[in-house]
């Protein structure tokens, strides 16, 4: 969420950092009072401020660090030859930065900053998905998913305090398809229980290609229905050009498990009956165009289904997916690609107003907070377009 250059220049900077690098040419962080002992994947921890008065170029160094935390490279086609290559690199990243943002201290400063960067964005409500790691203490302490969602309630709090304009954040409790979902469904259950206002709902994360099938999780996927709990799905669906494989379903199941949203739903295309579905039942397609490009789904927005997707009137929203990882921040970017390379030339004001439009209307959001986040951004639009009328020619 927050940019890499913050997380580099700032945060490796603070006390105690320590660095490893592993045998797979990746990074790891901890923070630590102490040197810490070896892991499987670490033989050898180097306190960062030691290693930095060690070399010669800390810039260059620092650059090579930022380097591990996003899939920025000179040379991206010789790089990243094929979608495995460039998954394998952005695993990595989001391991190597999970040591710096897990650790509580940072954490509440990456949340109020991430805020921030959204709000220079023009944002003024965000639903995030996150795993809600638990975090970590200099001298080891251990905090659980509770703690990591209480402190995202506080300090989103903050923010709004600090910024009236700003409505709030919500979060979609997000499990890796690697991962126990059947306990992490029993966790979300609780915690949207227990913070209605903070959970907006569930998700199932990680690379769909060569991953475990919504229809594989059945079972705990039934389980808020049997349970008579409330977790609605925001699932993500479809992110593949893997036509007829068994991740190919995963659109359809989605659907019929009453997801709120589809993330990517690149797939829709070629599942005429889950498209009338998610169009029934008024299901927006969440787009992430720059992410799409970057993870090489495809090569060139004109041949994305979205470009028939938006023609039909398909309900769709712009996400950024992960804006720090591809060099973005806030979602003027993704709005950008979607409005050139997708709406192409019968694009217009219109069709902006209407992807903005669309983020609160397809928000999880209770019908009086949309309606009140919806008439605070409508009068924000009337006001730019008042004030920029003759400067962009927008008769
Ligand atoms: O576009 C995406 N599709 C599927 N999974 C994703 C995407 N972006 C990020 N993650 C998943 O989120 C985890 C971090 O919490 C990453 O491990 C990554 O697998």
């Amino acid at each position: 969420m927050v940019s890499v250059e913050w997380l580099v220049k700032n945060v490796t900077y603070r006390p105690h950092c320590y660095i490893c690098f592993t045998w797979d040419n990746s990074v790891r962080f901890l923070f630590s009072d102490k040197q810490p002992f070896p892991r499987w994947d670490c033989l050898y921890w180097q306190l960062l401020e030691a290693l930095r008065a060690r070399i010669g170029d800390p810039t260059r160094f620092d650059d090579s660090l930022m380097q591990h935390l996003t899939l920025f490279t000179e040379d991206p086609e010789r790089e990243y030859p094929n979608q495995n290559v460039v998954w394998e690199k952005f695993e990595k990243a989001f391991i190597a930065a999970a040591g710096l943002i897990t650790h509580a201290p940072v954490l509440r400063d990456y949340i109020y900053k991430g805020l921030e960067e959204l709000y220079y964005d023009n944002i003024m409500y965000l639903e995030l998905r996150s795993g809600l790691s638990r975090t970590y203490e200099l001298d080891g302490t251990i905090h659980d998913k509770v703690w990591t969602l209480k402190v995202f309630q506080e300090v989103t709090q903050m923010f709004v305090q600090d910024h009236p304009d700003f409505l709030g954040a919500r979060i979609i409790i997000s499990a890796h398809r690697l991962s126990e979902v059947k306990t992490v469904v029993k966790e979300a259950i609780q915690l949207q229980k227990d913070f209605p206002d903070v959970v907006a709902g569930f998700d199932i994360v990680g690379r769909e290609d060569d991953g475990r099938t919504l229809w594989f999780f059945r079972e705990a996927l039934s389980l808020p229905a049997q349970l008579g709990a409330t977790l609605p799905f925001f699932f993500h669906a479809g992110e593949t050009d893997d036509e007829g494989s068994d991740v190919d379903q995963n659109i359809l199941d989605a659907l019929l498990f009453n997801t709120s949203r589809i993330g990517h739903g690149y797939a829709i295309a070629h599942h005429p009956l889950a498209k009338e579905l998610s169009r029934k039942r008024n299901i927006a397609v969440e787009l992430c165009p720059i992410s799409n490009q970057v993870l090489k789904l495809v090569s060139d927005l004109r041949n994305h289904p979205a470009v028939v997707l938006m023609s039909e009137g398909h309900p769709l929203v712009i996400s950024s997916d992960d804006p720090s990882l591809f060099g973005t921040s806030g979602l003027s970017y993704d709005f950008y690609q979607a409005f050139v390379g997708i709406g192409g030339l019968k694009a217009n004001l219109g069709t902006l107003k209407e992807l903005a439009s669309n983020s609160i209307r397809y928000s999880s959001l209770p019908t009086n907070l949309k309606n009140k986040l919806h008439d605070m951004w409508l009068e924000k639009w009337d006001l730019f377009i008042a004030n920029n009328t003759t400067k962009y020619n927008l008769e």
